[in-house]
């Protein structure tokens, strides 16, 4: 059994909207997949489901062998964690160390082991030297930073990135690229929601596409970007490379800038 186990999970929320409709969906550690769709396509709804946050109303999601149904959302959470869009919702403490160690201490850990952690999670999200500063001293790239190593530093199988790139230089982009490398060359399991299609044609392997409450694709980035069909139906626009390869009359190029180059050199 895969480490996530979605099977005909639907959600409908107390007002009655039905924002999940039959969703089956399975991911293995070491994967990482990017779910894209248009605005109130069920991303976030699907996502809360598999942090516990949210449980489904019909159908089961199951994390490691165990439904969500029998464990507390604090359990879950413990398995899956989950850096939300807006950083705000999540920080409440007064400097970055206390917001990335928070967590820590309600696990079984030594209070080495801890500063251990909050030390590394900070060095590899850029913010060793803004340790001691308030949170909200800072930019809101950088705050997205802190609630990223927050979950870095509990170290779950499975890390939910909620629209990670929105407002990061390029710098920020880098990091935050090579942050997903690093976790899934550990095993865990990445999981993106995100509109930034050259984020994803670039770090995903794994796309899934959503409209309307369900998953209407799913393969890899070349697949899904020639997919004109899902493309309309989760109204996305494809990346410019298969965009351009495509008007320009070679597909075959996908998602490779140097054969695209190579295309357009040659006229
Ligand atoms: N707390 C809520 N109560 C009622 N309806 C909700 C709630 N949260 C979301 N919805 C509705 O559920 C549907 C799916 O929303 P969801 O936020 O999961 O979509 P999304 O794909 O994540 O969108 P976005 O890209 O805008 O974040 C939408 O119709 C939305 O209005």
């Amino acid at each position: 059994m895969a480490y996530i186990e979605v099977s005909e999970a639907t959600h409908t929320y107390p007002n009655g909207v039905e924002a999940i409709k039959g969703v089956s969906f399975a991911a293995g550690l070491g994967e990482s997949v990017a779910i894209i769709g248009q605005n109130g396509a069920g991303k976030t709804t699907l996502v809360k489901m598999l942090n516990g946050l949210l449980k489904p109303t019909s159908g089961e999601v199951r994390i490691d062998g165990v439904s969500t149904r029998e464990r507390t959302p604090a359990q879950t959470a413990r398995r899956v964690g989950y850096v939300f869009q807006n950083p705000d919702d999540q920080i409440f403490n007064n400097t970055v160390a206390a917001e990335v160690g928070y967590a820590l201490k309600r696990l079984d850990l030594d209070e080495a082991e801890r500063e251990r952690r909050v030390a590394e999670a900070l060095e590899r999200c850029g913010l060793a030297a803004d340790a001691e500063m308030n949170p909200y001293d800072l930019p809101l790239s950088v705050r997205k930073f802190i609630t990223l190593a927050s979950v870095l530093a509990v170290d779950t199988d499975v890390m939910i990135f909620d629209e990670p790139t929105a407002g990061q230089d390029l710098a920020g982009l880098n990091r935050i690229a090579e942050i997903i490398e690093y976790c899934q060359a550990r095993g865990k399991i990445i999981i993106t929601i995100t509109h930034d299609m050259e984020f994803v044609a670039q770090n995903f392997s794994r796309i899934v596409v959503m409209a309307n409450g369900r998953i209407v694709a799913e393969g890899n980035a070349d697949a899904i970007f020639h997919d004109t069909e899902a493309m309309q139906a989760a109204r996305l626009n494809q990346p410019i490379v298969p965009a351009l390869a495509a008007a320009l009359g070679h597909p075959e190029i996908g998602l490779d800038l140097d054969q695209l180059a190579e295309a357009l050199r040659r006229g």
